[in-house]
């Protein structure tokens, strides 16, 4: 049987992550993905914030990045657009659009410098507890065996099953995971591609529909939904959103992609004894944009540290593994509270809301505005929707 200190299960941002960390405080790591290609298929718009990027010390490679993004273009139901530029808004950071399949593999590759061993094509069927850690059961190329390891990292996305295996209740209810649908496209005609343009209301009940620019005529076109809120599925939705968009009307797709994003935030427990649960899997995402690429890395990251340090005080019970479950919420859970809260007012708001709000801001010069006069500009197009928003904070 094969031994090791900790073992990661899933090889997506989240896992490398975790599984870099581990081994760079001095653990023996084996990272395991069932795909014989990391990072193929992609289930993402790929967008993600430089600052995100900085804050895991991550330094932006050409090889993985299509785009960097300048503005985004919020569009409201009859069509009103809120441009919010660097010529209108001091944006808080700008963003770049990644080659997600290029952006993993790169993630799994420093995870290997640091020490990691990697095994592809190997997927974890079942664990069970023994005294010091877990016997896992896994299968590679029709052939099954085992590892023994100290601790468990699940990070398993966001279908995970691992940290069920150990006990811990991680299911996303149906009500919090939002079906995502995308194409990836050529033939875009965007009013600016170096901006990535967001749709709201009907067009994607319980989400919203997105165009993100990966080259002059290539763009991710996707949206997500919320089952709660609409009988078609969330492909259905996209055929609607592609042929009614000008800006995609002419296009054509080259890649679809279809799946699940949980935005119901963080469970209570992320830990238990001997695993810690990162990612997707521990509904590491922002439920306002469905974005879990950064968040899911930073809790990773925290889980690999906390990993390394329980391995040195040789103590892997649930009470020491807790840190990581502190720090998660205290870096990212936060946060991801704030924007439930966020989420839950957008999603009350009408068709007829969000125009008459976009058509008040759509020619605002949100540098040259205070917060005041913000509001009083709120207050005057929806009162209601005003009202709304106060209840939730
Ligand atoms: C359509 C769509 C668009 C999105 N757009 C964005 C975006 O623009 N920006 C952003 O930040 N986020 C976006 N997200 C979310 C983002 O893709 C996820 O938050 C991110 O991929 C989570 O990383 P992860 O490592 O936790 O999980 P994943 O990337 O899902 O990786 C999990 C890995 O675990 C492996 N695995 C699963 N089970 C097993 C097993 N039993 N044994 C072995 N391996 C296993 C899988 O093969 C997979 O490689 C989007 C999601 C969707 C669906």
């Amino acid at each position: 049987m094969i031994r090791t200190d900790v073992l990661v299960i899933g090889a997506g941002p989240a896992g490398s992550t975790a599984a870099k960390h581990a081994a760079l405080g001095g653990c023996d790591v084996i990272l395991v993905d069932k795909k014989s290609e990391i990072g193929a298929p992609k289930r993402c718009a790929e967008g993600v914030s430089m600052g995100g990027l900085e804050s895991l010390g991550i330094k932006p490679n050409p090889q993985w990045i299509t785009r960097k993004i300048e503005g985004v273009r919020l569009v409201s139901p009859n069509g009103t657009s809120v441009w919010l530029t660097s010529e209108k808004v001091e944006l808080p950071e700008a963003g770049y659009i990644l080659e997600r399949k290029v952006f993993d593999k790169h993630l799994a590759m420093d995870a290997a410098r640091a020490g990691s061993r990697i095994m592809i094509k190997t997927l974890a069927r079942g664990l069970q507890r023994v005294d010091d850690g877990y016997i896992v059961d896994l299968e590679t190329m029709g052939e099954e065996f085992q590892i023994k390891a100290r601790i468990i990292i699940a990070a398993d996305g966001p279908e995970s099953r691992v940290a069920r295996w150990a006990g811990l209740k991680t299911a996303t209810k149906p009500k919090d995971m939002e079906s995502a649908a995308q194409f990836e496209m050529v033939g875009v005609e965007m009013e600016d591609n170096h901006c990535i343009e967001f749709y709201f209301g009907s067009v994607a009940p319980g989400g919203y529909a997105w165009i993100f620019p990966k080259g002059d005529d290539i763009a991710n076109v996707g949206l997500g939904v919320l089952s709660t809120r609409t009988n078609k599925s969330a492909y259905e939705h996209l055929l609607e959103f592609v042929e009614d968009c000008p800006a995609t009307r002419n296009a054509q797709p080259v890649e679809l992609n279809i799946g699940g994003d949980p935005v119901g935030g963080m469970p209570k427990k992320l830990v238990t004894d001997g695993l810690m649960v990162v990612g997707d899997a521990a509904g590491q995402v922002n439920p306002l944009t469905g974005g879990g690429i950064i968040s899911g890395m930073t809790g990773s990251m925290l889980a690999g540290r906390v990993a390394a340090k329980a391995m040195k005080d040789n103590d892997t019970s649930k009470e020491r593994l807790s840190e990581y479950e502190k720090l998660a919420y205290e870096s990212i859970g936060k946060d991801i509270n704030r924007y439930l809260k966020v989420k839950d007012y957008m999603l009350s708001l009408s068709d007829d809301e969000l125009d008459s709000i976009a058509e008040a801001f759509k020619d605002v010069e949100f540098e040259k505005i205070s917060t005041t006069e913000l509001v009083k500009k709120l207050v005057k197009v929806s009162p209601r929707a005003l009202l709304k928003l106060g209840r939730l904070f």
